[in-house]
């Protein structure tokens, strides 16, 4: 696979983001309550917890796919009511359009928005070779592994110009060694961009690796007290050193929350 490229990867949008006493109830559960957060422009934000807390619902409620109970959602100043093309997301599974080629999977947000054919081309081009991915893009994404399909989905979405890039598990189904590399191109492409990035893992170790600041939620149904925020680390660690002590010590604190037992309400 080529290098990719660290030229010409210009500043996209960014934008804040403002939740407020957000709650979220399916029928008589309340999946989620009370959940204030606020992430700066910029800033890269990982979202921990056990399985059943509320990560996922808290990102669908951003992308606007989901409407809160209660509380309020706004990014870059305006109140979330549905999806939109300010906010990018990347699940698991990558979501590509099988009977199109790489280059025009990550040129159909470009298409669709009607911009000139050769503006679509170099944008497509652009962000094909900040994932890598430059000698594929003729390929078709059953030809390509896992990690190469999602290194597209990521194209794809950052070729939008997201302000706000909203990520659920993006790593969990790749292999160990292709997960450590998807980290480090995606660390490269925040440090570039700075779009703000809120990417939710079960792994503690990714979180700390990628973040500036480390949401743990703890609670859900299945504990009876609804999904909250136990506490938002900060890593304030010069490098990202994920064999050093300051790292592992980081990595410890955030582990503890995620299994603190909140008393029910
Ligand atoms: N559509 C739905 N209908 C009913 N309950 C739901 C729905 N979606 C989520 N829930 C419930 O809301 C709670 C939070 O789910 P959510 O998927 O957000 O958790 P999560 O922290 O992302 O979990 P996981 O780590 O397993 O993906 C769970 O108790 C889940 O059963």
């Amino acid at each position: 696979m080529s290098t990719p490229t660290t030229e010409h990867l210009a500043a996209g949008r960014t934008a804040d983001v403002a939740v407020a006493g957000l709650t979220k109830a399916y029928g008589d559960v309340v999946a989620m309550a009370d959940v204030d957060l606020t992430i700066a422009s910029g800033e890269f934000v990982a979202v921990v917890g056990a399985s059943g807390c509320g990560k996922s619902t808290l990102l669908r409620i951003l992308a606007g796919f989901e409407r809160a109970t209660a509380g309020t959602v706004e990014v870059g100043g305006t109140a979330v009511t549905g999806p939109g093309p300010d906010r990018g997301v990347v699940f698991q599974d990558y979501g590509l359009f099988p009977w199109l080629s790489v280059r025009e999977n990550v040129a159909y947000g470009p298409a669709r928005k009607k911009l000139p054919k050769a503006q679509v081309a170099e944008l497509a081009d652009r962000f094909i070779a900040a994932v890598g991915l430059t000698r594929f893009a003729d390929t078709y994404p059953a030809q390509l592994s896992g990690g190469m399909q999602q290194r597209v989905a990521i194209a794809r979405v950052l070729a939008n110009d997201p302000s706000l890039l909203l990520m659920d598990e993006p790593f969990g189904a790749l292999d160990a060694l292709t997960r450590a590399d998807l980290q480090t191109e995606l660390k490269r492409i925040h440090t570039e961009t700075r779009t703000t990035v809120v990417f939710v893992t079960h792994s503690i170790e990714e979180a700390v690796y990628l973040a500036d600041r480390v949401v743990v939620m703890t609670g859900g149904a299945s504990h009876g007290v609804p999904g909250h925020v136990q506490a938002v680390v900060p890593v304030d660690l010069p490098d990202r050193d994920v064999t050093s002590p300051a790292f592992n010590e980081v990595k410890r604190t955030i582990s503890d929350l995620v299994h603190t037992v909140a008393a029910p309400a």
